[in-house]
């Protein structure tokens, strides 16, 4: 990407200069000459390197208190000092207020370019540690081997790559914000920053300056806002509704004319910016019951993807957490531990109403405290060392058995109809496999099938056992 660099010397020739062996390189540049200037396309040009002159005539501010004002604002910015003879002392020093390094005048281009050059390098290595720092730990892939995960996996790569908006529905803790990271990461955008507003935790009267920031008044430094922060890269408004009215009314008007001013700004700030919005409230609820517009709706639902709950896909939870347990095992340097039979079918009956989060938090748990017999704890958990409301899976039972209906139906039918859901259930508890169900539910491998064949239970709805369940509740 192009790099802007801001030139701040009070000598028409020396900026002339510069501008010219900048330019010639694929730069684009601004100059300023003197204080005011300097420090009002330092705001608004957002530069990703400033060359500062130390004696700067007819100026509020000389280079070094610019420098300081610079490093206070944004401290990324690498600035690179010219001194003349008369201020090599000053350009050493200036070094320990947080410039990159200094030139001095008169200057060789070559060299100049070299340093310029090295200044956005470093400056580049540092974001990136920073960004990586930000990420360890994040999850950044959406795991799963579901057909609906592959499936939105799949959506993820095909929007990904376009500068299109995106709203990220489903319920808490189930990946909305996994699946915000992956569209970021795999965007012409990934280099740049990906910053999130969690609208859910933050107070009222304090989005419009986390949003547009703060203009620096009488010395002040100015605060910028996330869509300042996020500029190039991906903002991400983590659950949508939680957003004040009047902010969603300030917000479309950003998003319309892609300017906005900061508090007690009175000119207009330019962000490229790509907005991510995630909800676990149903929108068009929230539209009716007039606590959300529906002209920042259309705007943020440009591309609209789903996140299913875990309970939508029960054969993705055996695989997830065995991650889980890996994972949590690698960072605690805990002995690893496997899931026996019965404790995966467990977990594959309960409804999670936590989703993923709530799974990850049970095997981070159970790793930790679940009883062992062996001395090095590698022995593996059982279905008893569940929690007892996971353990019994009971939700889904329950509701199963209340969707059927079974009384107002005749005996005959309602056993029936009892039975194949039961089947249908165990069978799913079992990813299908014959040999274990009838294992479960103490029947001859050969009854069971024919009973299956009775009730009218299909051989796909056998392998797919999983799904069809899920799909039924
Ligand atoms: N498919 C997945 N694979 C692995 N980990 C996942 C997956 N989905 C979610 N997680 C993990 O589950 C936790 C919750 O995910 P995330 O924060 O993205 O959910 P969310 O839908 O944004 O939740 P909330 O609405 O509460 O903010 C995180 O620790 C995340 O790393």
């Amino acid at each position: 990407m192009e790099h802007e660099i801001l030139i701040v010397d009070d000598e028409p020739d020396i900026r002339f200069l510069l501008e010219g062996i900048l330019e010639d390189e694929g730069y684009s540049t601004q100059s300023a000459a003197q204080s005011d200037e300097a420090i009002a396309l330092f705001r608004d040009y957002r530069p990703s390197l400033v060359i500062l002159d130390i004696w700067l005539q007819n100026s509020k501010l000389d280079g070094i208190e610019l420098l300081k004002l610079f490093k206070e604002e944004e401290p990324n910015v690498p600035i690179l000092m010219i001194s003349g003879h008369g201020t090599i002392e000053t350009a050493v020093s200036s070094l320990h207020e947080g410039a990159y390094d200094f030139i001095e005048k008169p200057f060789q281009s070559d060299r100049l370019l070299v340093i310029v050059q090295r200044a956005l390098e470093a400056a580049r290595l540092k974001q990136e540690n920073a960004e990586l720092r930000l990420r360890a730990g994040a999850q950044m892939t959406l795991m799963g081997n579901s057909g609906l995960m592959a499936a939105l996996r799949q959506q993820i790569s095909r929007v990904a790559p376009t500068n299109s908006r995106v709203l990220v529905s489903g319920p808490a803790g189930a990946g909305k914000e996994v699946a915000a990271r992956m569209i970021h990461a795999q965007s012409k955008r990934s280099d740049e920053p990906f910053v999130v507003l969690n609208c859910a935790t933050l107070a009222p009267d304090h989005f419009e300056e986390e949003l547009f920031g703060v203009e620096g008044k009488e010395g002040q430094p100015t605060r910028r806002g996330v869509l300042e922060r996020a500029h190039r890269g991906t903002l991400l408004l983590d659950e949508v509704a939680d957003m004040p009215l009047e902010t969603q009314g300030k917000i479309v008007r950003a998003l319309q004319i892609r300017t906005f001013e900061r508090l007690g700004g009175t000119h207009s700030v330019k962000a490229d910016v790509r907005v991510i919005a995630t909800t676990s409230r149903d929108l068009q609820e929230e539209i009716e019951a007039r606590r959300f517009r529906e002209d920042l709706y259309y705007r943020l639902a440009v591309v609209p993807l789903k996140v299913p709950s875990l309970a939508e896909r029960p054969e993705d939870i055996p695989a997830l957490a065995r991650y889980f347990l890996e994972s949590c095992a690698e960072s605690s340097g805990l002995p690893k531990r496997e899931l026996s039979v019965d404790a995966l079918a467990s977990l594959q009956t309960y409804e999670w109403p936590g989703n993923i989060r709530e799974l990850r938090n049970l095997m981070e748990r159970m790793l930790i405290m679940a009883p062992s017999g062996s001395a090095n704890h590698t022995d593996p958990i059982r279905a008893d060392m569940l929690p007892e409301m996971v353990r019994k899976g009971a939700p889904s039972m329950t509701r199963l058995n209340a969707e059927a209906d079974v009384m107002s139906l005749p005996l005959r039918e309602a056993r029936d109809k009892f039975e194949t859901q039961y089947l249908q259930v165990q069978l799913m508890r079992f990813g299908g496999n014959i040999s274990r169900t009838a294992n479960f539910v103490c029947m001859e491998r050969s009854a069971l099938h024919r009973k299956l064949k009775q009730l009218g239970v299909t051989q796909e709805e056998r392998n797919n056992g999983a799904q069809s369940a899920s799909a039924e509740r």
